[in-house]
């Protein structure tokens, strides 16, 4: 079985995992959804006062050997046990999630497109855009319901973080892009992605 990888980047809170989720809800067993944030490094020996602190938008923040490895091994028709983040603790889960190998593999995160052997893997390159103002406002919402974060603490981190690695990590990797969409709520190139897949799958099966 040839299988084909679809890396899904951009900055933060540019749709990624909306356009991601939309396509695993459209494929559901026809595709496997992996998230660069899960193989953020595991810090459970450092205390959550100094975990707070990390960089967690720079490539060395991500265990990204162990997804090399692993796409390696799903293409290889193998399982994987993917491992799987918790934002509150800042530190891996002790859950872990079998993956099966399948036909289509999408790959979301803001870094996927910033490291070449994960470039070298993938068969179509999408960059979500959206504007830095719209981005960090939905990051405040989000964070603050969903990842355990106050909103003084999301902005410092932004600023002192985020930003400045944004610019310097992930917006440049759009022009290695195939695709650039714009929003993750973009129902026109929603449908080209998703033909795209189809045209795959139907040509796989
Ligand atoms: N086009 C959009 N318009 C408004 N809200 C959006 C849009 N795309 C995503 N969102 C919302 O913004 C938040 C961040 O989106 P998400 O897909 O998690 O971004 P990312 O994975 O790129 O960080 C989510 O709460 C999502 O519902
Ligand atoms: N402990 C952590 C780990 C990561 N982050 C932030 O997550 C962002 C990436 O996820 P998106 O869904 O927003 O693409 C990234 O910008 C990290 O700053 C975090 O805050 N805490």
């Amino acid at each position: 079985m040839k299988t084909i990888i679809i890396g899904i980047a951009g900055g933060t809170g540019s749709g990624k995992s909306t356009f991601t989720r939309k396509l695993k809800k459209e494929f559901e067993d026809d595709v496997a959804v992996l998230y660069h944030d899960n193989y953020y490094r595991d810090q459970s020996d450092i205390p959550l006062e100094e975990r707070r602190k990390t960089n967690y938008d720079h490539p060395d923040a991500m265990e990204t050997e162990l997804l090399v490895r692993q796409l390696q091994e799903l293409k290889e028709g193998k399982t994987i046990q993917c491992p799987t983040y918790d934002y509150t603790l800042h530190t891996r889960s002790s859950e872990v999630v079998t993956v099966e190998p399948k036909k289509v593999i999408l790959l979301e995160g803001i870094l996927v497109l910033a490291d070449e052997r994960l470039r070298d893997l993938m068969d179509i390159k999408v960059y979500v855009e959206a504007d830095a103002d719209e981005r960090i406002l939905r990051r405040i919402i989000r964070d603050v319901k969903e990842r355990g974060r106050d909103m003084e603490g999301v902005v410092e981190q932004y600023l002192t973080t985020v930003k400045p690695m944004h610019y310097l990590y992930v917006e440049p990797t759009r022009s290695t892009a195939d695709i650039v969409i714009n929003s993750g709520m973009n129902p026109i190139a929603f449908e080209l992605v998703k033909n795209t897949i189809q045209k795959i799958l139907d040509e796989e099966a």
